[in-house]
């Protein structure tokens, strides 16, 4: 074997990286059609013909006026709701219709913020050695991975991973798959795109049904892609957060608090009321775990937040909880005023906009925090933690 490492011990470590896992590059993308949160209850109602409806119709409008959204994106448009009628009542068998539709566009979607990602990146896509995907909506396969391979032009040998129905916490999950990657597999580049489109699990309003009118009130599309990789060369790949520590929690007894089923007329989903409590009530604990893990001792206060906006309360527990100042969480607040939540997704939305608020301090010759967190929830409920390093040669171009 010549100079090669003798033993396998050598050999494994020769694999590894020597530094953490980076992000390197991120990008988003939407569907074009942007509906107005004001406008969304008569939209609603109107485009799946309930206006006789008024108790329900209230209701959404009461959640409406309370969700801290402004705007949400969809590709379910009125003119493919017009094609689809069936989508409108979640009796008829219409999975079909809304996986073809879905098998298209949620590929599609990745590609155009994965495109985004990789040209800040600056490194050719035939460089990327792995692939983790995440969506909700996948029921076919060959999956959207595949597609999305094929779009980007990624090379044959690339290792794809594919995520289903992790809902809100796939985009942490999935960061979490992409640094241990990176950190195991010298030279690896990891393209991790989630992509999620709420066509799969669009119907009309149903008595009785309190989980769909919420739904309708928090949740939009959008995709969005990062590129992972350990040990960036200079001065090609700069560093926007080192990944330091992460690890995955999950509440004991709350399996039934969040959960999402694929039926003949559509994914049917429960999300309870007591959710925000829950988070407010375990979040410290995987934050206190996390730095323990690190060996240091850190103050809420002084780090930089990326938390998934499941929903406004959500982020008004947390901020509660650990006695957050209020700019700490803006990052969060402004996505989820701008977008609405887009489950998985969401996070790197999250990042993304954090990343733009810290280089836009730096400009104006601020501090930021150097230490952060990122945090995502799920079904389970699940809770992803991520400890972040922000390296001073932080992108001051944002995207
Ligand atoms: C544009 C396109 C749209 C298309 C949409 C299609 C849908 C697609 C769906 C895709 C599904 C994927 C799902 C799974 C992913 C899970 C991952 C998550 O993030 S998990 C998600 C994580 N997100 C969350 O868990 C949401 C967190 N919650 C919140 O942010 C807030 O509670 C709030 C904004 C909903 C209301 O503000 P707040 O200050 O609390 O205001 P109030 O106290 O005054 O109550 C007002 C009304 O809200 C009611 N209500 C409350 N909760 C629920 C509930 N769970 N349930 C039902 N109703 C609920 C309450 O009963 C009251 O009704 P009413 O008495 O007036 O009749």
């Amino acid at each position: 074997m010549g100079s090669a490492p003798a033993t396998a011990q050598e050999m494994r470590r020769a694999q590894r990286a020597d530094g953490p896992a980076a992000v390197l590059g991120i990008g988003t993308a939407n569907p074009p059609t942007c509906l107005a949160q004001d406008d969304y209850p008569d939209y609603y109602f109107r485009v799946t013909n309930s206006e006789h409806l008024t108790d329900l119709k209230g209701k959404l409008t009461r959640i409406c006026n309370k969700s801290g959204i402004k705007q949400r994106y969809i590709h379910l448009n009125e003119d493919l709701l017009a094609a689809n009628p069936d989508f409108a009542d979640r009796t008829r068998p219409s999975l079909d219709a809304r996986v073809d539709i879905a098998s298209a566009a949620v590929p599609e979607l990745a590609a155009a913020a994965a495109a985004k990602a990789i040209a800040e990146w600056g490194r050719p896509a035939t460089d990327i050695t792995h692939l983790v995907f995440s969506t909700y909506s996948g029921a076919r396969a060959p999956s959207a991975d595949r597609r999305l391979a094929s779009l980007l032009g990624l090379r044959p040998t690339v290792s794809r991973t594919i995520l289903n129905l992790h809902g809100c916490y796939g985009g942490g999950r999935s960061l979490q798959l992409a640094k241990e990657l990176a950190e195991n597999n010298r030279g690896a580049r990891v393209l991790v795109a989630c992509s999620e489109i709420t066509l799969i699990a669009f119907y009309g309003p149903e008595g009785g049904c309190a989980d769909n009118i919420l739904g309708q009130a928090l949740f939009g599309d959008g995709a969005g892609a990062v590129i992972v990789g350990a040990d960036p060369v200079a001065p090609v790949e700069r560093p926007l957060f080192e990944m330091a520590f992460a690890s995955q929690t999950t509440i004991p007894e709350t399996e039934d608090a969040i959960s999402m089923q694929i039926n003949k007329g559509g994914m049917e989903y429960h999300i309870s009321n007591q959710v925000p409590r829950l988070l407010g009530c375990n979040v410290e604990r995987c934050l206190v775990d996390a730095f323990r893990a690190l060996g240091v001792s850190a103050a809420w206060n002084d780090l930089f937040w990326a938390i998934h906006p499941g929903g406004r309360a959500i982020l008004d527990h947390i901020e509660g909880v650990l006695g957050l100042d209020d700019s700490k969480l803006a990052a969060s607040r402004h996505v989820l005023s701008e977008f609405g939540n887009m489950s998985g997704t969401t996070v790197i939305f999250v990042l993304d906009e954090l990343r733009r608020r810290r280089a836009a301090m730096a400009m104006q010759g601020g501090e930021a925090p150097e230490w952060g967190v990122m945090m995502a929830f799920g079904p389970g409920i699940t809770i992803e933690t991520m400890v972040l390093h922000a390296p001073s040669n932080l992108d001051l171009k944002g995207n």
